[in-house]
């Protein structure tokens, strides 16, 4: 090692076990950087050293170092998630995976995506189908949590794909009931330090042990519920495709029955990809359309210029007919308003990594073993890649090109990169596509914006007043009619 090599500058803090964690996952708006972050950049630099979820660790906002953590994945970091993870996700979870296990896996589930986008006119028709009938129960009502409208959405979406389950089949209701249980272990899981000041603030009620235990219990046993009910749907088709004489042949196939039929999977990996899907298709998505419709409403001018673009969409199709893929791209504005919603909402704000050798980068040194965190909202909202950083301004994004921006990376990078990018897209499109020509909205409580815990929740689940709007142009379902 040349000598010229140094740790990146920073402190532990005084305490052994928790370090500085409780200062970096302090709650604090997803469109700033929080308080630990700014005071450190400001003290240290972009990249900084620190004592973080028992480890030591190497915190990067620094858009290179960021490309590079994430660009080196297998030859010199590798995705390290706190021990709670895989004690409740399992151990065949994506984000516990690695090496070639990960790769396999992780081929897997690029193929179910491009067969979602192969079948695009099914795939949009069902999400259609489920944003019509979710805002049809809204007809009567003054006022919704909006949170938990897109929590439903996209949770009856991803079980849509995976189990070909409608949102009023028993079976989504004791889904969705199981992996809400399941999820208060999940979200927990950083900040599982008993006795902390955080923990006793977020869940005094759940501070005695006997809770702690049956909460346990209880997760556990939702994660059980979860393959129960996931492989009773495969045994019950297992039995139909025996009964109609063999597998069938063409049709168009959900995610299990793509798993099935893979072959090379053991029932361990497919349910353990069922429960990825679950947890990536659900929370992030409906975070994303929620920061949207906070961030548009303040903003008439905007929402004006997209209820337009949307409305000449729609003129262009005969009729019923659906909008396709492609028109959703065209549509400039909503892409710009997606990425922007995206940068400064700043859904996922970090990602978990550690260096598997000594790694040198420019002047520093990172010792084997050490914890390096790629912040992403760190490159979202620095001033010196974008301008004016913290203003919602999706205009900035009009002369862009996304895909090659490297001061852009919601989704992460490298071979983890997220591989659920377009569906989220697409469920976001169209959610707009048929709220804007529907309501008219207005956000109920000036404080209510998305917080990081660090994971994004907003702080009263954004309550809105709404208003039916007359229609400008014919909706699908009125044209049908
Ligand atoms: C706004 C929406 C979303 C955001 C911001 C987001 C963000 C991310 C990020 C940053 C990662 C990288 C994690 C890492 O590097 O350790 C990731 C991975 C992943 N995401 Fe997403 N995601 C979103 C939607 C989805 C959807 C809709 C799905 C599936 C239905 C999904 C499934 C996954 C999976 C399975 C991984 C693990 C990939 C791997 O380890 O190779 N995500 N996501």
């Amino acid at each position: 090692e040349p000598k010229d090599c140094q740790l990146p500058p920073g402190s532990f803090g005084w305490l052994p076990l928790i370090g500085k964690t409780m200062s970096f996952i302090n709650p604090h708006l997803s469109c700033t950087m929080g308080q630990f972050l700014e005071e450190n950049i400001k003290r240290y630099g972009k990249i900084f050293r620190s004592h973080l979820f028992g480890h030591r660790t190497v915190v990067s906002c620094d858009v290179d170092f960021n490309h590079f953590i994430l660009q080196n994945e297998d030859r010199l970091f590798e995705a390290s998630y706190p021990v709670n993870i895989p004690k409740v996700l399992g151990d065949f979870t994506m984000l516990v995976m690695t090496g070639d296990a990960h790769k396999r896996i992780r081929g897997v589930a690029l193929g179910l995506f491009s067969s979602m986008k192969t079948h695009e006119a099914a795939t949009i028709s069902d999400i259609d189908n489920i944003v019509v009938r979710l805002m049809d129960s809204w007809k009567n009502k003054k006022t919704l949590v909006l949170c938990d409208e897109t929590r439903k959405f996209t949770f009856n979406v991803i079980v849509k794909h995976i189990l070909s389950l409608s949102p009023e089949d028993p079976e989504t209701v004791l889904l969705l009931d199981n992996y809400k249980t399941f999820m208060k272990g999940f979200v927990s899981a950083p900040i599982n330090l008993p006795g902390t000041p955080f923990v006793k603030a977020q869940r005094e009620h759940e501070t005695r042990s006997w809770i702690r235990c049956l909460r346990s219990i209880l997760r556990r046993q939702a994660k059980f519920q979860i393959t129960n009910i996931v492989g009773k749907i495969r045994d019950r088709r297992r039995r139909q495709r025996i009964a109609a004489g063999g597998p069938e042949v063409d049709g168009r196939k959900d995610f299990l029955d793509l798993l099935e039929s893979h072959g090379g999977l053991t029932e361990d990996e497919i349910f353990g990809l069922v429960i990825d899907l679950l947890i990536g298709g659900y929370e992030t998505t409906a975070m994303l359309i929620a920061i949207i419709v906070k961030f548009v409403g303040n903003d008439p001018e905007i929402l004006s210029e997209l209820r337009a673009e949307h409305a000449a969409a729609r003129k262009k199709k005969a009729g019923d007919e659906p909008l396709k893929w492609q028109d959703y791209k065209d549509m400039r504005l909503t892409q710009c308003l997606i990425n922007e919603a995206l940068r400064l909402g700043n859904v996922v704000k970090f990602v978990h990594r550690k260096a598997i050798k000594p790694v040198r980068y420019k002047e520093f040194e990172i010792p084997a073993g050490w914890k390096v965190l790629p912040i992403l909202s760190g490159v979202h909202l620095d001033g010196s890649l974008h301008n004016d950083p913290f203003r919602f301004d999706p205009r900035r994004w009009q002369n862009e090109e996304v895909e090659s921006a490297r001061n852009f990376m919601p989704f992460g990078g490298g071979k983890r990169l997220c591989p659920g990018s377009d569906l989220a897209w697409l469920d976001t499109c169209i959610f707009l596509h048929h709220l804007l020509p529907k309501y008219s909205w207005k956000t109920q409580e000036e404080d209510d914006w998305p917080m990081s815990f660090p994971f994004l929740d907003f702080k009263k689940g954004l309550k809105i007043a709404i208003q039916p709007l007359s229609d400008p142009c014919p909706s699908q379902e009125q044209a049908t009619s």
